[in-house]
């Protein structure tokens, strides 16, 4: 018998109606809470049902209490908003002490903070600082980190293969949780090549893409890609006389324009304009909202059906690509990436929704266009920064191709330039345009790596790129430009490990545009070197630009000021 004053818990419905009912107030929440924690584990709830679920259920009680209790609307509700104060903090008590000390992943090292939530990352994901961070972390705790709740950082290229590999245990992995996000923010709701959760699926629509990225595709690329670059001269050319360019926009609006030509046989015309395309400025503010966000999905499909960047940019998406299937490809190029994932060549056509073709053309304007814009930037920007290898690319153009002209041959660029292509990798190097680790979910088994690390199932698990290309066990003197790397033999002592090179992902799911990428970077740089002389601006600070380098998914960057003169011996090919 319990002894006198001593308080029983009762949850009974007579219990919670007495008024005041401690039962109601504190327990009732607590054990809420603990029951929720316990159900996460089994099952992530969906943001929307839940947050309706939250509503119904502080409703329900608020009418409880006032009915119960005979208390007025605002006093019930006030007794509710503490309730939901026990609540959450039960949650996160509960939730803190799981995660530290009871979590499969507890023996992983890492920061603390990092440990508790993903909430954490928001702010610095916001400033781009994530490579950043997780390199210095790297640098303190080891190879393999725990970066999240349930998720790890690697920080070695043996792992690339038993992550993202096509055998094994990489091949039962799925995409992480940051794909889905991707998915759950659109309104469209359907996933792209990208986003396909399980590599089996991903193998069966990717054989739809490779045929757009066959060498016979590409072929038909090419007169594209040197007409852009040519228009690209032309326009810059003309406004040498008003003062510095700024490289990192006009090969962005190049590699928008390219990528909405070949893509769908439209493009912007960013170049011919000399300014960034209303949709492109919706994507550049949407892509810095992807990437903190990612880190608390359930934010976004939340306001997905507010007004935001991300969605108008989907609207205009949806509407090109409407246009395309209705009226047809362009003179642009003979075929471009839609007529293969249409199945415009084959009598049947491609079986995939409208939606999920939206999704494709989405994926690969975001994939195509500021991933090679922004390496050509960069290595421009290298280039410009350091004469003597400006004047190697241009001598080595001028060997390939003679004094005087054009640089307009993708195999000859390919083969005969290695010094360009050395520049354009070791750019990729320093600065990958997808900086940060592409998230795979663990098996239920789970996966073990090369150095024998037990890594759970259903973990989040990436390797890091940037860390990894720039650590000097892979690379002597890693975070200097040296392409020379990239060509000459190795002397005593130097480590150069091809095998960390991981700026175009690895495995079956790596990029798929790759060989466009360097048809577009290979002759924009030879025809860049070759036309004009080139300095920064005065009083720009090139240190200071890397240092502003953020790392929103994609690349985003400081403008780079540039003084440029056409020289006499091109003048005519820029007219
Ligand atoms: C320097 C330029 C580029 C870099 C560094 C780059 C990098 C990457 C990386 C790291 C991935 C893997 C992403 C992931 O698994 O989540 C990827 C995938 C992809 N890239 Fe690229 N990319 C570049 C250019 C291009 C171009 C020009 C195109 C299109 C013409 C393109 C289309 C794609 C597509 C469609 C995927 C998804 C592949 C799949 O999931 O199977 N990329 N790229």
């Amino acid at each position: 018998m319990p002894a006198k004053n001593q308080h029983v818990v009762d949850l009974s419905l007579e219990a919670l109606r007495v008024p005041g009912s401690v039962e109601l107030r504190f327990y009732v929440p607590i054990a809420a809470a603990l029951l929720l924690h316990l159900g996460v584990q089994y099952r992530e709830p969906r943001s929307r049902p839940f947050f309706a679920l939250w509503m119904l259920t502080n409703a329900a009680l608020t009418y409880f209490i006032h009915d119960a209790w005979r208390l007025s609307p605002s006093a019930s509700a006030g007794i509710v908003w503490q309730m939901n104060v026990v609540w959450v903090a039960t949650l996160f008590t509960s939730m803190a002490i799981y995660r530290l000390f009871f979590h499969r992943l507890r023996h992983f090292p890492g920061p603390v903070y990092l440990r508790l939530s993903k909430w954490v990352m928001v702010y610095p994901d916001l400033r781009g600082q994530r490579p950043y961070m997780f390199q210095r972390y790297h640098r303190k705790y080891g190879d393999v980190i725990r970066t999240g709740p349930r998720e790890l950082s690697v920080c070695d290229p043996a792992a690339l293969s038993a992550i993202y590999g096509a055998t094994g245990a990489a091949a039962r992995c799925t995409r992480g949780p940051w794909y889905d996000f991707t998915v759950e923010s659109t309104r469209v709701g359907a996933r792209n090549l990208q986003s396909t959760p399980t590599m089996s699926d991903h193998a069966s629509r990717r054989k739809v893409w490779d045929a757009a990225f066959s060498m016979k595709a590409i072929k038909g690329y090419e007169e594209n890609i040197l007409d852009n670059v040519n228009l690209t001269m032309s326009q810059i050319s003309k406004r040498e006389a008003e003062g510095p360019v700024d490289l990192g926009r006009w090969c962005s609006w190049f590699g928008f324009d390219v990528m909405g030509e070949l893509g769908f046989g439209r493009g912007f015309d960013m170049v011919k304009k000399g300014k960034t395309a209303h949709e492109i400025h919706l994507l550049e503010q949407g892509v810095i909202l992807i990437m903190a966000s990612g880190n608390v999905p359930y934010i976004m499909s939340l306001v997905k059906d507010f007004p935001n960047p991300i969605r108008l940019f989907e609207e205009w998406i949806v509407k090109t690509l409407k246009v395309r299937v209705k009226e047809g490809k362009t003179g642009c190029v003979d075929a471009d990436v839609f007529s293969y994932l249409l199945g415009e060549s084959k009598a049947r056509g491609n079986p995939q929704t409208f939606d999920e073709l939206s999704a494709e053309a989405g994926l690969l304007i975001v994939a195509g266009s500021d991933t090679s814009s922004n390496a050509m930037a960069v290595t421009l920007y290298y280039l410009v920064k350091h004469p003597e290898y400006y004047q190697q690319v241009r001598d080595e153009v001028a060997a390939a191709f003679g004094e005087g002209h054009m640089a307009d041959d993708f195999d000859k660029l390919a083969k005969e330039c290695p010094f360009i292509n050395a520049c354009i990798n070791e750019a990729l190097r320093l600065w990958p345009p997808v900086a940060s680790g592409l998230q795979r979910n663990t098996p239920p088994e789970g996966l073990t790596l090369p150095d024998g690390t037990y890594i759970p199932g259903n973990t989040v698990v990436s390797t890091m790129t940037y860390a990894m290309q720039r650590d000097p066990r892979n690379f002597s003197d890693p975070d200097s430009f040296l392409p020379r790397r990239w060509i000459d033999k190795l002397k005593e002592g130097e480590v150069f490990n091809q095998k960390a090179f991981a700026a175009f992902g690895y495995g079956p799911t790596g990029c798929i545009g790759r060989n466009v990428a360097y048809h577009e970077m290979r002759a924009m740089i030879a025809r860049f070197c070759q036309t004009f002389d080139a300095k920064f601006a005065p009083g720009f600070d090139a240190d200071a630009f890397q240092e502003g380098i953020r790392d929103c998914f994609v690349m985003v960057k400081p403008p780079i000021p540039v003084v440029v003169k056409t020289r006499k011996a091109y003048a005519s090919m820029v007219v």
